[in-house]
């Protein structure tokens, strides 16, 4: 039997957003300590290592059908394999990306992204300097071209990085032409229908909360 085939895990809408969000973090950190020759992990070294209480991290793992053993705690391939496959970072997804402008141009040159599951295998535009050429190998379509690529692609993911005034437009677009989900970066609170998933990202918001806590800590 594989390792995944032993990967039984609980119905994952049911996890917490914030525990979704440390698992990740987890996931790095582990494979770091395997870098490092590690071959059990316990909660207790995560903990040390990006500082978030033992037991919490114990918690978020429980989500995940992985059992530690008494002193030695989790082994860290398995570990490793069964979040892997928990994140869907495993199965690579699918993405289409709207707007190659600066921040467009940079996610599609970043190679992290595959990592986390993400391959984005094409990107839309209307800038004629952009259209017909390729960045990273991902070809440039003009947007015109969408509904046509859809068929091509299979895609269900969309990325959002065109200008915030067209936002909303470009979203119906997307979903009119069958996208699942979308990744939108734009700071528009965009409106899709209900069985639509939205993710928003702002580079922005994570400043704000260090400034206000770099404030803070001067103020002291
Ligand atoms: N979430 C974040 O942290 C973050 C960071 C930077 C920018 N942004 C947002 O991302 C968006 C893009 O920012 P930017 O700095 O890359 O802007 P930009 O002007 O550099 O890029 C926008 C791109 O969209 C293209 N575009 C215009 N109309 C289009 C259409 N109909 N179809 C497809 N593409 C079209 C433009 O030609 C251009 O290439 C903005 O909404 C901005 O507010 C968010």
């Amino acid at each position: 039997m594989t390792m995944n085939n032993q990967i039984q895990h609980k119905d994952s809408t049911k996890v917490p957003e914030p525990t979704l969000r440390r698992l990740p973090w987890y996931l790095s950190n582990v494979k770091l300590l395997k870098q490092k020759g590690e071959r059990y992990v316990s909660s207790t070294q995560i903990s040390k290592e990006i500082n978030i209480d033992a037991s919490q991290i114990a918690k978020d793992l429980s989500y995940v059908n992985i059992s530690g053993r008494t002193r030695v705690g989790y082994e860290v391939d398995a570990l490793i394999a069964v979040l892997e496959d928990f994140l869907g970072f495993t199965n690579m997804h699918k993405a289409f990306l709207f707007g190659v402008g600066s921040l467009g141009g940079a996610l599609l040159r970043d190679s992290g992204l595959s990592h986390f599951g993400l391959e984005i295998v094409a990107a839309f535009d209307v800038n004629p300097t952009l259209v017909g050429t390729t960045l990273n190998g991902i070809p440039i379509f003009h947007s015109d071209d969408f509904q046509e690529k859809m068929k091509e692609y299979g895609v269900h993911i969309g990325v959002l990085t065109v200008p915030i005034e067209i936002a909303q437009c470009i979203t119906d677009t997307m979903v009119a032409g069958g996208i699942k989900a979308v990744w939108n970066f734009t700071p528009f609170r965009i409106r899709v229908p209900e069985d639509i998933v939205v993710q928003n990202t702002s580079l922005y918001a994570h400043l704000a909360v260090m400034f206000n806590r770099l404030n803070f800590n001067e103020t002291e």
